[in-house]
């Protein structure tokens, strides 16, 4: 499904900040699979994303989503593929729009243009059930705009709005890692719900090593631009947060620095 060749990314070639990101990546994830990334500080997770979803370009290498080559295609053409969730929940929704006005923008993607404009009885009534999903009650507030939910609440919209048309990939990006730890725990349920539902594709960044081993079905940690480990099967189901730190240790010579992680 997405087929990642030996990809490299340099930042700020030439100068005195030049960073090698990527080193040399190549990763295959497989129709319906829902992989979890872990890592450091710096370890390139986000590069990773970025490069894929192509808000970065990539110096070498190739990216292939089905067997459509998109190593260089603007940012704008690849989202026609992927839906993302950032970190941030003030990103990926419109706060001085309505949550129905959100879900009609984020529904009326790779539709011809003028079917998008105007809100269809129909699809108020598929936005009411797709909230209602979520628990959360907002299928009753979908006059009300985005700016006047919790970030928890922003979340769980988000995730709706990039998934209501199904994405050949979706792109986690620590979504959960700025909500309160009930709330995040409610929205990475949900993300279980949705992937599953809908047979997903998924790659979700998260600092939390227990969630990265509990959620999906495939675990890669990274390290200076570089993945150092892939497990899944009976090896990732029998491992521990425990393990994890002490196989990151073996793997990359260096202790853990994330706190986050190892609070997580
Ligand atoms: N736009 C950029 N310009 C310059 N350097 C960058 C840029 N984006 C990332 N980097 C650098 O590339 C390296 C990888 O960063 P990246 O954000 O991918 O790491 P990460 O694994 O997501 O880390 P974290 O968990 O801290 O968010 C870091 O050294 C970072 O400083």
């Amino acid at each position: 499904m997405l087929k990642i060749e030996k990809i490299s990314k340099t930042f700020g070639k030439g100068s005195v900040n030049e960073k090698l990101a990527l080193d040399n990546i190549s990763l295959s994830i497989g129709e319906g699979e829902f992989t979890t990334v872990i890592g450091g500080n710096g370890a390139g997770k986000s590069t990773l994303l970025n490069c894929i979803s192509g808000v970065h370009g990539i110096d070498s290498g190739k990216i292939m989503i089905d067997s459509i080559d998109i190593s260089f295609s603007p940012e704008y053409k690849r989202s026609r593929y992927m839906g993302r969730v950032f970190q941030d929940p003030m990103k990926g929704n419109a706060y001085d729009m309505s949550i129905a006005e959100n879900l009609a923008i984020a529904y009326a993607k790779g539709k011809p243009v003028g079917l998008g404009a105007g809100i269809r009885k129909n699809d108020l009534k598929l936005f009411r059930e797709r909230l209602s999903l979520l628990e959360l009650g907002l299928e009753d507030r979908m006059e009300q705009k985005v700016g006047l939910l919790s970030g928890g609440q922003r979340q769980a919209l988000t995730l709706l709005m990039a998934t209501i048309v199904k994405p050949k990939l979706l792109l986690l990006d620590e979504h959960t890692a700025a909500l309160d730890p009930s709330i995040a725990s409610k929205v990475l349920q949900l993300t279980r719900d949705i992937v599953a539902e809908q047979k997903l594709s998924t790659i979700m960044i998260t600092h939390n090593m227990k969630a990265a081993l509990e959620y999906g079905t495939r675990t890669i940690m990274m390290h200076d631009g570089r993945i150092i480990l892939d497990i899944e099967g009976k090896e990732r189901e029998d491992m521990t947060v425990e393990d994890l730190v002490e196989l990151f240790g073996k793997k990359s010579g260096s202790m853990l620095d994330n706190d986050r992680m190892l609070l997580g």
